[in-house]
């Protein structure tokens, strides 16, 4: 085991007592420190059961399981809870308790003293975006399902575990509260580099969360274990490509983040400027609207001419919703969000909500386009020239074998 590497699945299979077939059956896999692996499959394929056996919530019928060098059935629970944090969709936060003590509750296992325990559940509430005074004291109950995932991922973190794994974290949440966990899940991710094994059904959220993807068959069978690059424009055979589904392409746009594209800018005024100074910024713009801020530059709406009325004082109020997309976000969901737009444009704002730019639909095609561009010149092998320089060989010259990634792919 090199340092590189975290986890590793050495020839693990699961039988459960009075079943016929194996639900895990000789699955094998290396996962590197910071990754996010996606375990990714069809309902009762073993995805849950491969991952509860990392954390020995299952006891596998044969094979080993290593995390950072150490075999999981040799190390105590109080070290393994330690080492590996855990969130599943349920939740699972205890009723009866505060948020708090929730969060505290491996680090109160673990001895820590109370003062720090303290100063651990404040830390880590902030880094989920809930503000301590709010929330320390009050019970599940009163939380919303996101604010409650929040608090599960903060339990999760308590320990500051180098590993973590997520049985469909976000799935029970709706479709707009999912994306926002998951971009801030992932910012969270940038910050805290733990190496994550992420469960799920949606091969979106997949594509949205995962460094490395495993595409699973029957009894957790490996059939791909490779980018999210790889597995849409090469997956291995015919059953992955029909999981990826026909929406291959339009499924690209998950791979990019909106922060790594240009943007454009707005014209901008404050809610406090008079319709008429609005008016004469259109017009110069020539712009179609111009984008209302509040003092903080948080985007309030896009305003046209027809919304302007003269014989009112200030901008409050006036002209239509906007849409807003993070900096984590993937052009999937800036383009979702120009849809639910009635603008055909959605401003990008960044951690705190304020103004950074934005999107639109033309901006949108031609970094579609760029990206078709990439993928092109990276499907082209390298070759060496006789004169020893690296070249590029056309696409047509290739063997039309599909790429099976890292050698993990079955
Ligand atoms: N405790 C158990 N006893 C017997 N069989 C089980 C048990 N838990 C799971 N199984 C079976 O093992 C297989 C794999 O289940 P598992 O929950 O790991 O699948 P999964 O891919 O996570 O499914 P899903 O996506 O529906 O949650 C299934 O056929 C399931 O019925």
């Amino acid at each position: 085991m090199t340092d590189d590497v975290m986890i590793e699945l050495q020839h693990v299979s699961k039988s459960y007592r009075g079943q016929q077939t194996p639900a895990v059956e000789d699955v094998s896999m290396t996962i590197r420190r910071g990754e996010i692996i996606v375990l990714v499959g069809p309902s009762g394929c073993g995805k849950t059961t491969t991952m509860k056996m990392i954390n020995r919530l299952i006891e596998p019928t044969s094979g080993r399981i290593l995390v950072d060098g150490s075999d999981v059935t040799s190390l105590d629970p109080t070290d393994l809870r330690r080492r590996i944090g855990y969130v599943i969709q349920q939740v699972g936060l205890f009723p009866h308790m505060t948020v708090a003590t929730n969060i505290g509750l491996v680090p109160k296992m673990l001895g820590w003293s109370r003062t720090r325990i303290e100063a651990r559940v404040d830390e880590l509430l902030h880094l989920v975006g809930l503000e301590p005074g709010h929330f320390r004291n009050r019970l599940p109950r009163q939380l919303s399902g996101g604010q409650q995932q929040r608090v599960g991922v903060a339990r999760a973190l308590a320990a500051d575990p180098p590993v973590m794994l997520m049985d469909e974290p976000f799935g029970a949440t709706d479709p707009l509260t999912r994306d926002r966990l998951q971009n801030e899940f992932l910012r969270l991710q940038e910050k805290l580099q733990k190496t994550i094994v992420f469960v799920t059904h949606d091969f979106d959220e997949a594509i949205k969360m995962g460094s490395r993807i495993a595409v699973l068959g029957e009894r957790s069978r490996i059939r791909q274990f490779d980018t999210p690059e790889q597995l849409l424009s090469n997956p291995a055979d015919q059953t992955v490509a029909q999981f990826i589904g026909a929406g291959a392409s339009l499924k690209q746009l998950n791979l990019r983040r909106v922060g790594a594209i240009d943007v454009d800018e707005a014209v901008l005024v404050r809610l406090d400027d008079t319709p008429t100074s609005a008016l004469r910024r259109l017009d110069e713009s020539g712009e179609w609207a111009v984008l209302s801020v509040d003092s903080e530059r948080r985007p309030q709406r896009w305003i046209t001419a027809r919304d302007l009325d003269p014989q009112q004082d200030t901008l409050d109020g006036a002209g239509g919703p906007v849409t807003t997309v993070e900096l984590h976000a993937t052009l999937h969901d800036a383009l979702d969000a120009m849809l639910a737009s009635s603008s055909g444009a959605t401003v990008v704002v960044d951690d705190a909500g304020r103004y950074r730019g934005v999107v639109n639909i033309d901006r949108l095609m031609r970094a579609i386009a760029e990206m078709r561009e990439m993928q092109r010149n990276r499907d082209r092998p390298v070759t060496e020239s006789p004169e020893g320089t690296a070249t590029r060989t056309p696409p047509t010259q290739r063997s039309g074998i599909p790429a099976t990634g890292d050698g993990e792919s079955r």
